[in-house]
């Protein structure tokens, strides 16, 4: 299977790098795992609503500009829809043996997601009503997917 995961903002906090590092180390035995990480756009503090919808259309081009049409999109989004690790191993295996093994992961930067990118996404997926920062999301991300290959091959990993 081919991972995407396409984000906005870099990773600037060396103890989350290190944990990104260690599951993308730990991804590659199970799929390619390809990370596209764009500059976010300034955003000062006090933006207008209008103002903030222009960043995020524009940090949204970005952002579908590296979704393929033939890829599975999951958009990252508070709102989208709470899964189970077996539900998310279940959904990424079931894409898999229906022959869709490009799936491409998109997580917003501080302001979130553009309309333009939730509507072009197939699903959303939500980690709870909390908001985790992107650098954090990432690393949760990687993990639930390292988790999701575990469950599909059977393999034993922390309960
Ligand atoms: C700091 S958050 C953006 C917060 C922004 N106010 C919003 O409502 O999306 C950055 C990105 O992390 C992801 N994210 C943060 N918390 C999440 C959650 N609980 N579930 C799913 N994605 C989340 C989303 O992709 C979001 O665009």
């Amino acid at each position: 299977m081919n991972i995407k995961l396409v984000t906005v903002g870099k990773i600037k906090e060396k103890y989350l790098k290190l944990g990104i590092d260690e599951f993308t180390k730990r991804l590659s035995k199970y799929c390619k795992l390809e990370i596209v990480e764009l500059n976010d756009e300034k955003a000062p503090e006090n933006l207008s609503e209008k103002e903030m919808i222009m960043i995020k259309d524009k940090e949204g081009k970005k952002i579908l500009s590296h979704v393929k049409d033939t890829t599975y999109a999951i958009a990252l989004a508070i709102d989208g829809k709470n899964l189970s690790s077996e539900e998310l191993a279940d959904k990424l295996n079931n894409l898999s043996i229906m022959g869709k093994s490009n799936v491409t992961f998109i997580i917003g930067g501080s302001l979130g997601l553009s309309d333009e990118v939730l509507k072009r996404a197939d699903f959303k997926l939500s980690f709870s009503k909390m908001t985790f920062p992107h650098q954090l999301m990432r690393l949760i991300l990687l993990e639930q997917v390292y988790r999701s290959f575990r469950i599909i091959k059977g393999e034993p990993y922390h309960k």
